[in-house]
C-alpha cells in the first residue's frame, strides 16, 4: 500500500471501498478496491483465484488490472482509473437531450467487443449495467466490474449475485433458470435501449409488473429515426427465449447491424476468432495447483496498512507474486479457468442445444408477495418477513419515476421479417451448477 497515496474514497460498493489512488513512483492514478476477504478457506482460495481470472483479462474495452495484494483481511485490487466516470452517470447529465447516433454506436460497439472478450474466455459477466460501464478521459467505454459479483461469496452480496440490479435482469433469471451468456445480452440491450432513449427499457410501478414487463419482453419502442438495424437488434436481444438472442459474436460479425458498428472498433477490438484451445479440466487442476504453491506467498516484510489509519499496528502483507508469471502464462494457454461458480464449461463433443420451458415466474411472484422488499430497484434487498407481511414489494413504487410510454414492444410478436430464429453461433454456454437462489431467499424468509 506505500507504493501509493490516496486521493478520496471515490464509492463504496457492496463488496468495500473504492478508492482513488496515484502510484508514487510513476503518478499514474489507478482505482484501488478492497475486498472483504471471506473467513472461510475454500471461500479465501476463491476469492484469490477469481482475482487472478481478472487479471487475464486483456481488451481495450475492459478496465485493466493492475496488481492485488493482500493487507490485512483485505484484497486490494488495482487497476486502471476510468476518469470518465460511468455511463450510469453519463446518461443522467445528458437530462432530456438524446445521444446522437455516432456516440452511441461506439460506445455501444465498444461494449460489446469488451463482453466479447469475456464470453470467449467462457466466462459471464452477471452485473452488465450503466453503473458497471466506464469511459476514460478519451471517451473509450471500458467495462469494469465483471466478476466482482463472482469474486465474493459473502451473504450480502448473495441475492444480489444471482438477481443483480432488476432493471437489466434477464426472464430466465426471473424464472430460476441458469445465468448464460444470452442474460449479458439481454442487459447490454437494456444499457443500449438507455443510450437511445435515457430511459430503462422495462420500467413499472411495482416488482411484480416489472417482472411481468420483463418475462413479456414489453418494452416502449424506439424512437424511428435510429437505424432500422439498430432496432432490429434490440428487438432480438429482448427475445424472451435466451436461444433467439444474438451472441456477441453474431451482434459483431453476421448481424444486421454489425457493419454499422464495426465501424466504431478498432481492429484490435474485435476478436473475431477465437484464440488458444479449449477448456481442458487437466490444465485446470494444474493452474490451481501452481496458483496455490506460487502465486500468493508471504512476504516477511512489515508494513503499515496506510488506509486504516496511522495509530494501527503494522500488518503483515501477502503480496501476489507478481501473480506468478507462470501461472499467468498458464492460464492464457488454458484459455479458461475453472472455476465453482462462475466458468459455465461443457465439453466441446457434448455441448448440446437445450431449450427452456416458459413459464410465468410464478414461483417468484409467490415469493414476492409473502416477502418485504426495500422499495428501491437499485439494491435488491430482502428483509425477513414482519409484521407487514403482505408483499409491500407488489405495490410499491419503484422510486424512479421515468417509467416508458403506454405503448409497448412485445418481443415475441414480430412480424414475418423479424421473426425469431435460433442464433446460429453454437457459443451458448451457462453456469454449470447454478445456485438455487430463490430456495434460498425461500429458506431465509422461512416460507
Ligand atoms: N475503474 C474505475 N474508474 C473510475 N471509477 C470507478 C472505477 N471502478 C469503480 N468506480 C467508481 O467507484 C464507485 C464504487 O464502485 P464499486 O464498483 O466499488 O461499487 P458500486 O458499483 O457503486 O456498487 P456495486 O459494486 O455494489 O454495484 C462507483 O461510483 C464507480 O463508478
Amino acid at each position: 500500500m506505500e507504493s501509493y497515496s490516496v486521493h478520496k474514497v471515490i464509492g463504496e460498493g457492496s463488496f468495500g471501498r473504492a478508492l482513488l489512488v496515484q502510484c508514487r513512483k510513476t503518478q499514474e492514478k489507478y482505482v484501488l478496491k478492497e475486498i472483504q476477504l471471506p473467513k472461510n478457506a475454500s471461500r479465501l482460495e476463491k476469492s484469490r483465484r477469481e482475482a487472478v481470472l481478472l487479471s487475464t483479462m486483456k481488451h481495450e474495452n475492459i478496465v485493466a488490472f493492475h496488481e492485488a495484494f493482500e493487507a490485512d483481511d483485505l484484497l486490494c485490487i488495482v487497476m486502471e482509473y476510468c476518469s470518465g466516470g460511468d455511463m450510469l452517470h453519463r446518461i443522467r447529465e445528458q437530462k432530456t437531450k438524446q445521444f446522437c447516433i455516432d456516440d452511441i454506436l461506439k460506445w455501444f460497439a465498444q461494449m460489446c467487443a469488451g463482453a466479447k472478450h469475456i464470453h470467449d474466455k467462457r466466462i459471464l459477466h452477471r452485473d452488465l449495467k450503466s453503473k458497471n460501464i466506464f469511459l476514460t478521459g478519451k471517451g473509450t467505454v471500458k467495462l469494469g466490474d465483471f466478476g466482482s459479483a463472482c469474486v465474493l461469496n459473502c451473504s450480502k452480496a448473495y441475492a444480489r449475485t444471482y438477481v443483480g440490479t432488476p432493471y437489466y435482469v434477464a426472464p430466465e433469471i426471473w424464472e430460476n433458470k441458469p445465468y448464460n451468456n444470452k442474460s449479458d445480452v439481454w442487459s447490454l440491450g437494456c444499457v443500449l435501449y438507455e443510450l437511445c432513449t435515457l430511459r430503462h427499457p422495462f420500467q413499472a410501478p411495482s416488482w411484480k409488473c416489472l417482472i411481468l414487463k420483463v418475462c413479456r419482453g414489453a418494452y416502449p419502442p424506439l424512437p424511428g429515426h435510429l437505424p432500422h438495424e439498430l432496432r432490429l437488434l434490440l428487438k432480438q436481444m429482448f427475445k424472451t427465449d435466451p436461444r433467439d438472442r444474438p451472441s456477441l459474436r453474431t451482434i459483431l460479425t453476421s448481424h444486421r447491424a454489425s457493419r454499422l458498428l464495426r465501424a466504431h472498433l478498432s481492429s484490435q477490438a474485435i476478436e473475431v476468432e477465437e484464440r488458444g484451445r479449449r477448456w481442458n479440466p487437466d490444465e485446470g487442476k494444474k493452474v490451481l495447483q501452481h496458483l496455490r504453491e506460487k502465486s500468493i506467498s508471504q512476504t516477511t516484510t512489515l508494513e503499515d496498512a496506510e488506509l486504516h489509519g496511522e495509530d494501527r499496528a503494522p500488518v503483515p502483507r501477502r503480496r501476489w507474486a507478481e501473480p506468478s508469471e507462470t501461472a499467468l502464462q498458464m492460464l492464457a494457454d488454458a484459455s479458461l479457468l475453472s472455476s465453482d461458480d462462475i466458468t459455465p464449461r461443457l465439453p466441446e463433443e457434448g455441448r448440446r442445444r437445450k431449450r427452456w420451458r416458459r413459464e410465468p415466474p410464478e414461483r417468484l411472484l409467490n415469493l414476492l408477495g409473502k416477502a418485504k422488499l426495500s422499495p428501491s430497484f437499485s439494491t435488491f434487498v430482502i428483509h425477513k418477513e414482519g409484521a407487514s407481511p403482505l408483499a409491500d414489494a407488489l405495490s410499491q413504487p419503484p422510486g424512479d419515476d421515468t417509467d416508458g410510454p403506454e405503448q409497448e414492444v412485445g418481443a415475441d410478436d414480430d412480424d414475418e421479417r423479424l421473426r425469431p430464429r435460433s442464433d446460429d453461433d453454437d457459443t451458448d454456454f451457462e453456469e454449470e451448477s447454478p445456485c438455487d437462489w430463490m430456495g434460498h431467499l425461500e429458506e431465509v424468509l422461512k416460507l
